[in-house]
């Protein structure tokens, strides 16, 4: 499913009528429609049918005119049905102007939120009286930066008053294209996408805002969006499969064996973190691979015998204190030689000069590597100009969380967080690596601009060693021979899954642990 931008929807639906011809109106019939619909199944799972009095908060554009389609529709359903409009309804134009002509003409009981030259008071609390729910069509993709008034002002008292929220196309407050809430922000118990889902639904804090959400078509030619060029796209089962051809689960045939599905070397954990790379290499075994290596300091290697017999152990030279900060790139890269994909980061600790080091070993390593954790560090702290990133043949694939992608972009935390797609794609085209930014709805970015946003996981993810599992299962995947963008969505895709899986065999999702996403693979 695309993930669509305001623009990239304006031009759609610019398209729609001017090449088609399709009229606005019957796009807009459409819309509210759907969200009528969509309301009374609602107000149907509250145990209430159409017994249940809406209220449309309608603005002056075109998501104002969807909500008074919508009131008509909600009215013939039976339900009881009052439009509050944002301003005076004198200013709305074209196809919503023809939607408030028409509800007045049917007596859809009406009034006007904040009239100040008629004397109108937006402190009045009786707004709301009477109704059981809301309808919200104030802002829709034409609005830009925090609601003005009397636009916030409605939306607060409407947030204030408790009533649960359908939301016409995104809640109004909300930035279509990053999920940045203003201020003042409608809560939503379900938005209605119109044709296609809004960048900014799935992505927080705007997805919370957002509730559950439901797309429906409104008569815009299927293929579109792809015509439009749109390549952000929702991450589940049916996109893997239609956007990247991978089914889930892939395909293992009878006639094969371990060499079949590659071996991964994971060059991770150290003396006080051995678990990130035993957590690590675990994973990359449960997700398919033929065979993983677990690369060690020589010296620390025999401590480490006899943990999980299904890995191997490759010590690799140092000078005899069992630290990566002994261990030469070279060597380290002639040990990935016979690999199919390295692993590389989790608990490895820091050094003086580790960038170097990182940077050497990454331009001899002629393998695909995945690029996590401490080793992130370490490129921020060497390779953060464009151009200074190791230069490599084979794909380079770097899992950040916010913070280890603040130290990489220079920028804050808050700064990564406020558009996470942008910055995800930014990087990854700027830096020819696959970018996969962690945290709620991780966003999976590819250097030819396509992107996914993850559907999968819950909050009981958020424990130590479930990001060193992550690199094990997408350094296996490439191993495997999937390419790097197959490998990154596929990977956190199944990764947030079986966490997913855990998390319901268990009480709760809090007493999750790393290795139970590993077990639920
Ligand atoms: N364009 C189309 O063909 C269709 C549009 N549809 C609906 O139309 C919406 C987009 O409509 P519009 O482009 O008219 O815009 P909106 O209805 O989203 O609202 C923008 C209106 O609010 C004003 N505004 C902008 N920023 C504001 C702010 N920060 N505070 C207060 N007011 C602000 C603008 O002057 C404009 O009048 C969609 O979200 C969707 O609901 C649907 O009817 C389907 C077809
Ligand atoms: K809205």
């Amino acid at each position: 499913m695309e993930l669509v931008t305001s623009a990239e929807m304006r031009a759609i639906d610019a398209r729609t009528i001017e090449e088609f011809g399709i009229p606005q109106a019957i796009l807009m019939e459409n819309a509210g429609r759907a969200v009528a619909e969509e309301a009374r199944r609602h107000a149907g799972a509250a145990g209430r049918g159409t017994d249940f009095g809406w209220l449309v908060l309608a603005g002056k554009g075109n998501n104002g005119g969807d909500g008074l389609v919508c009131a008509r529709h909600l009215r013939d359903m039976g339900c009881r049905v009052a439009v509050l409009y944002a301003e005076s309804p004198d200013r709305m134009q074209g196809a919503a102007a023809l939607q408030r002509d028409i509800a007045a003409r049917l007596g859809i009981p009406a009034r006007v939120f904040a009239q100040p030259e008629l004397g109108g008071d937006i402190t009045d609390a009786g707004w709301f009286d009477g109704c059981d729910g809301l309808i919200d069509a104030l802002l829709g993709t034409g609005s830009a930066g925090e609601p003005r008034e009397p636009y916030a002002s409605l939306i607060e008292a409407a947030v204030k008053s408790g009533l649960p929220v359908v939301a016409v196309d995104i809640p109004s407050g909300l930035d279509a294209d990053t999920g940045a809430v203003a201020k003042a922000c409608i809560r939503a118990e379900s938005t209605v996408a119109l044709a296609y889902a809004k960048r900014g639904l799935h992505q927080h804090p705007g997805a919370a805002h957002a509730g559950e959400v439901v797309v429906r078509r409104i008569g815009i030619p299927a293929g579109e969006a792809e015509r439009a060029g749109v390549n952000t796209y929702l991450l589940n089962a049916d996109s893997l499969q239609a956007k990247l051809g991978l089914s889930f689960p892939l395909p293992r045939t009878e006639d094969s064996h371990k060499g079949t599905y590659g071996h991964v070397l994971v060059a991770a954990g150290s003396a006080l973190m051995s678990g990130a790379g035993l957590l690590s290499a675990r994973a990359a075994l449960r997700a398919g691979s033929g065979l993983v290596s677990w690369a060690q300091p020589a010296a620390a290697a025999p401590g480490l015998r006899g943990f999980a017999p299904e890995i191997m152990l490759r010590a690799v030279q140092d000078e005899g204190t069992g630290e990566w900060r002994q261990v030469k790139p070279e060597r380290l890269a002639e040990a990935a030689s016979g690999a199919d994909a390295l692993v590389i980061g989790p608990g490895m600790g820091r050094w003086e000069g580790d960038g170097a080091w990182l940077r050497s070993l990454l331009e001899r390593v002629q393998a695909p590597v995945l690029v996590d954790a401490d080793a992130l560090n370490m490129i921020a702290d060497a390779c953060a100009q464009p151009g200074a990133w190791p230069q490599r043949n084979a794909p380079t694939v770097i899992t950040p969380h916010p913070g280890e992608m603040a130290r990489l972009a220079g920028l804050t935390v808050p700064q990564t967080q406020r558009d996470r797609i942008g910055l995800a794609r930014d990087y990854a085209a700027r830096h020819g690596v696959t970018v996969v930014l962690k945290g709620a709805r991780t966003v999976v970015a590819s250097p030819d601009g396509r992107a996914f946003v993850n559907t999968t996981g819950n909050p009981g993810m958020a424990t130590g060693g479930a990001g060193d599992a992550l690199a094990g299962i997408i350094g296996s995947l490439l191993g495997q021979g999937l390419n790097a963008l197959e490998a990154a969505a596929y990977g956190v895709y199944w990764h947030g899954l079986a966490g997913d899986r855990a998390a319901a065999s268990r009480p709760q999702a809090a007493s999750l642990i790393a290795g139970d996403i590993v077990e639920a693979l």
